[in-house]
């Protein structure tokens, strides 16, 4: 904002910004929509008592259409993919400690830092990006006083305000930035405090899919290029050849979502491919069918599948079977070893 005032020309100030928006911004609309989705989803399965998250009613009503029901695999979806998310994040604070740094890219209205903070966990720096129209409500939903428990007394000092669109107060930051456009994340990162030398935790929940393979993995680079010590837990699509998945992609289409860097979604290979080529050295990826199976909580997951009545676990399985987790690890020269983390 400030270079376009800079250049004294109003008109061509207000074209440039135009275009950067309609470039950046309002094409975008659909993918700040799936927030919404991923929102009401989680609300819907919180209501039925799938897991504890007192954090997300400040959201829920930020978002367009009022919650209604999911399918229940769509809850038991959601909960495998929250637990094993908590559990990674959980083991990699308690292993680095105080001066653990979290980067949360595209995090919507998520609420894993109030629920981290409500667990005890103490952690250096939590920072989430995401577009401005999205960061701009989220803390207008946070920062209000008449809804119980305060969020901002989560935070460790007390939150500073900038252009409506972030916020730093201590451990907590939210920032706006288009995760393409690299240079302006760099500076909105930085200008949290994020250490170069101190271990990074990189989350990215159905993220990349909305960007081509090339400006996802450059972003990746500019992670292993500047942190020696980062990891990254990317939780998206994967097995997208077959004709469940193109089920899925037209549903998508057809709500305007478009979704550029389905190649990495291919199969486990392409998921873990790009992350070799964009400078990590050890990549695991596990389906979430094979996670729900086989790492969750056995007694969590008996308690969920009592919620709701499945009558038929087949098509829980091969909606599990087209989403994955993917833990990639740069080590080069780390005096830290993230490569056994794991969803448990
Ligand atoms: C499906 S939602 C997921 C939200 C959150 N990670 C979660 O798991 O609940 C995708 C999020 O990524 C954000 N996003 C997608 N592409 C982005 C980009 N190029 N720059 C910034 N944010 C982006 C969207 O605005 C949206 O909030």
């Amino acid at each position: 904002m400030e270079s376009e005032a800079d250049l004294g020309d109003g008109l061509l100030s207000s074209t440039i910004g135009c275009r950067r928006r309609s470039a950046s911004v309002s094409d975008d609309y659909s993918v700040q929509k799936t927030n919404d989705d991923a929102t009401e989803s989680k609300y819907a399965a919180i209501q039925l008592k799938y897991w504890e998250d007192p954090f997300i009613d400040h959201f829920i009503h930020g978002c367009n259409d009022m919650p209604h029901r999911r399918d229940p695999e769509i809850s038991r979806g959601y909960w495998a993919r929250t637990a094993a998310v908590f559990s990674i994040v959980e083991q990699f604070v308690e292993k680095v400690g105080p001066s653990a740094q979290i980067v949360s890219l595209g995090a919507g209205f998520d609420t894993l830092y109030w629920r981290l903070k409500q667990k005890g966990c103490n952690f250096g720096r939590y920072i989430e990006v995401d577009f401005a129209s999205v960061t701009a409500k989220k803390i207008r939903l946070l920062r209000n006083p008449h809804k119980t428990p305060d969020l901002a007394s989560f935070f460790s000092e007390k939150l500073a305000e900038s252009h409506h669109t972030d916020l730093h107060a201590g451990d907590y930051h939210i920032v706006a930035s288009d995760l393409r456009q690299l240079k302006e994340l760099e500076t909105k990162l930085f200008t949290t405090g994020l250490n170069k030398a101190e271990p990074l935790l990189v989350i990215a929940e159905c993220v990349f899919v909305y960007m081509t393979v090339a400006q996802s993995t450059e972003l990746l680079k500019f992670f292993t290029s500047n942190f020696q010590n980062v990891s990254v837990i990317n939780y998206e699509q994967v097995n997208m050849t077959d004709k469940f998945s193109q089920i899925m992609t037209n549903n998508l289409n057809s709500r305007g979502i478009v979704l550029p860097g389905i190649t990495a979604c291919e199969n486990l290979e392409t998921q873990k491919q790009r992350f070799l080529d964009s400078g990590f050295d050890y990549v695991h990826v596990w389906t979430m069918d094979k996670i729900y199976r086989e790492f969750l909580d056995k007694i969590e997951v008996a308690r969920i599948e009592k919620i709701e009545f499945l009558d038929e676990k087949e098509l829980l399985s091969q909606l599990l079977d087209h989403y994955c987790i993917v833990n990639a690890v740069k080590e080069a020269n780390s005096k830290l070893d993230f490569k056994n983390i794991t969803p448990k």
